[in-house]
């Protein structure tokens, strides 16, 4: 049975990740903070996976878990997620992804060299990239501190692979969603408020700019190209995404019309939440995971934010 340890295992990606890999008989062991052991997303893997501590912002804790689990599989995935939050503390979002990442793939190295790895980067590598759609060879000018954060990662995961020959790849993840997905992130904002406004608990949902445009697809989907990646013979990095870009405004009226509310008069931009248009299109061109990986979405746009919905109905229902 080989075993896996998941960083980020209380998070929307990790849980999932860690679902998954229990369904095919995998030993999952997660890292996770001491303040995320009551988290929501773990409650259902009680029992069925162990828990180790760990702190992306302390080296030796990282070093420890690996060494102890000597996992087959390494999924690296926790990270500060929040873009704007990384204006505020780029220190911390350097050493939480760039640093933490490459504390973990040497501590890799050293405890098994053939062990494999995965690292989730991100989209936001590409920025100014000046070419849309993004494939795995665009031009990368990342527009935010977590970006930069994110490439110096992505870079060494490149590195590394050379140098060492480490079986270590990298999923450029573009937005990914679900109903595990926090609601500071814009599609479980609008997922919840639709929901609210329905069951008449809120009469308005402030957002930023409603023209602003992402490539989304489902957070079970992005887990399943994790495992194709890492398993695969040859490591390598991989764009996924739906390759399909929609706008906020689209996200809304998805939402809106699931609970059957028509969102006029109802979604007010708040300058709050507006931030500076992206001077390229931000867009995923995943060919290289459907040709190399056999990957594609499995779960549309519609029926993503639908669950989304019904989740958050059924928790307003209950908090209610
Ligand atoms: C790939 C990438 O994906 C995520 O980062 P993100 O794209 O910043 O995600 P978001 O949901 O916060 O914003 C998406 C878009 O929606 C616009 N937007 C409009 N109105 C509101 C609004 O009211 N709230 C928010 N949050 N966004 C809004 C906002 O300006 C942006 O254009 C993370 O997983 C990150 O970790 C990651 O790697």
């Amino acid at each position: 049975m080989p075993r896996a340890l998941i960083t980020g295992i209380a998070g929307q990606d990790g849980s999932y990740l860690a679902d998954l890999l229990l369904e095919d008989g995998t030993d999952v062991v997660g890292l996770i903070r001491a303040e995320d052991r009551d988290g929501p997303n773990l409650a259902h893997l009680t029992g069925r996976v162990r828990l180790v501590e760990g702190d992306l912002l302390d080296p030796a804790s990282l070093r420890a878990a690996v060494g102890d689990v000597e996992p087959d599989e390494l999924y690296h995935l926790a990270a500060p997620t929040f873009v704007p939050a990384s204006w505020d503390d780029p220190t911390t979002t350097v050493a939480a992804i760039a640093g933490a990442t490459s504390t973990i793939l040497a501590a890799a190295r050293e405890t098994d060299p053939a062990m494999r790895v995965y690292v989730a980067t991100s989209s936001e590598i590409f920025g100014d990239a000046g070419v849309s759609p993004q494939d795995e060879d665009s031009p990368k000018r990342p527009r935010s501190p977590y970006g930069v954060a994110k490439l110096a990662a992505h870079q060494l995961i490149a590195l590394l692979r050379e140098r060492h020959g480490q079986h270590v790849s990298a999923g450029i993840t573009f937005n990914h969603e679900s109903p595990r997905r926090p609601p500071h992130f814009v599609p479980r904002k609008i997922t919840r408020g639709a929901a609210a406004i329905s069951l008449g608990l809120q009469d308005e949902l402030r957002l930023g700019d409603l023209g602003a445009q992402r490539d989304w697809t489902d957070a079970r989907d992005v887990v399943r190209g994790a495992v194709l990646a890492l398993r695969h013979d040859v490591p390598g990095d991989y764009v996924f995404a739906s390759g399909v870009p929609r706008t906020v405004k689209d996200l809304v009226d998805a939402a809106f019309a699931h609970v059957g509310v028509d969102p006029a008069g109802r979604v007010v931009v708040d300058p709050e939440f507006v931030r500076p248009p992206e001077p390229t299109q931000l867009l995923g061109d995943p060919t290289r995971a459907r040709e190399v990986l056999g990957w594609e979405p499995r779960i549309g746009f519609a029926q993503m934010i639908g669950e989304m919905v019904e989740t958050d109905l059924a928790e307003l229902r209950a908090a209610g």
